[in-house]
């Protein structure tokens, strides 16, 4: 596994988040599977994996909303909810209703009065772009207005730590765009940001680690540059002249997958040089060459999609 190694004055600080060895299943489900891991000041992590694999659940366990079977988790070298009590953690979860029968502005003002080091109310919903919408009812507002409203809360107080889980889910393109600039803008200000997505696109542009989980297990650790290294394939692209031998194509060395659509031929590799070699080999002669490496969508099905082979 990848581990990022954090900046030398990071190393002596206390970590921020620690996982040592924690188990959490449900029944017959494993949800967490000794998971270890160690989160540093001003990072921006991106927690990726597919349905079920155990980001919500991680999420609950270091909130301490549930407990571990075993193993140890600590934020700043505290128990969750001793950390949580002091102000230490902001948080925007999926679940969880929002209090209805108040407007906007009532609500961001309680989360603001119930925090121990809270901002100003109105600074806050500037921030989160819902000013406009203050005077609204809560149980009058759009999906994406109430994602605005929960990110809201999770920005109340100064916290050193603020855990998303799937913060952009029913956001435009624009507030999303906002919502990043923000969050960018806490990291910058030495805070850690911890975020669940589906949107690789959104991890690759914004974490700086992302860890990958599967069935409860840490599959990956690293930059999004080193989970696409990880998984070690390139695509390759190249045109045909002639007769074309698919079944000779297909026995070719180290492929994942090949599509090959009337001369156009695209490949997945895990050594595109031996492919390519063994391409020239059967007397072709490529036209368009093209070798490009992973996009961090492609690199996490091809993780994955290796763990599945290797468990079946
Ligand atoms: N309260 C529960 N009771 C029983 N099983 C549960 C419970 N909560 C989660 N699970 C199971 O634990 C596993 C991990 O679920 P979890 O919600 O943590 O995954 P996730 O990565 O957040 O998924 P998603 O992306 O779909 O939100 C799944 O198999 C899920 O069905």
């Amino acid at each position: 596994m990848t581990q990022t190694a954090p900046p030398t004055e990071q190393r002596t600080a206390p970590s921020v988040v620690s996982f040592e060895n924690v188990n959490k299943s449900y029944g017959d489900v494993r949800a967490v599977a000794d998971l270890s891991l160690r989160l540093h000041p001003g990072e921006t992590v991106a927690l990726l994996g597919p349905n079920g694999a155990g980001k919500s659940s991680t999420l609950d366990l270091l909130l301490g909303l549930r407990n571990a079977d075993s193993g140890t988790v600590s934020l700043f070298g505290m128990t969750p909810a001793q950390a949580i009590n002091a102000g230490k953690v902001g948080a925007m979860l999926q679940s969880g209703g929002l209090m209805e029968d108040v407007t906007v502005r009532e609500l961001v003002k309680l989360g603001c009065d119930l925090h121990p080091k809270p901002h100003p109310v109105a600074e806050v919903m500037d921030r989160a772009g819902i000013a406009q919408i203050a005077d609204r009812k809560v149980n009058k507002l759009s999906g994406g207005q109430e994602q605005r409203v929960r990110f809201a809360l999770a920005t109340v107080g100064a916290n050193d730590l603020i855990v998303l889980d799937e913060p952009t889910t029913g956001m435009d393109v624009t507030a999303r765009q906002a919502f990043w600039a923000t969050m960018r803008e806490q990291a910058a200000q030495g805070r850690t940001v911890l975020f669940a997505t589906h949107y690789l696109e959104e991890a690759d542009a914004i974490a700086d680690r992302v860890l990958v989980l599967h069935k409860g297990r840490l599959l990956a650790d690293g930059t999004a540059a080193e989970i696409k290294a990880k998984a070690g394939a390139r695509r390759v692209s190249f045109d045909l002249e002639g007769a074309i031998d698919e079944a000779a194509l297909r026995a070719l060395p180290f492929l994942s997958t090949i599509d090959i659509s009337g001369r156009t031929v695209r490949i997945q590799s895990h050594d595109a040089d031996a492919t390519m070699h063994a391409v020239y080999g059967l007397g072709l002669y490529p036209r368009n060459l093209e070798v490009a490496g992973l996009g961090l969508e492609q690199a996490f099905v091809a993780i994955t999609s290796a763990e599945e082979a290797n468990a079946a």
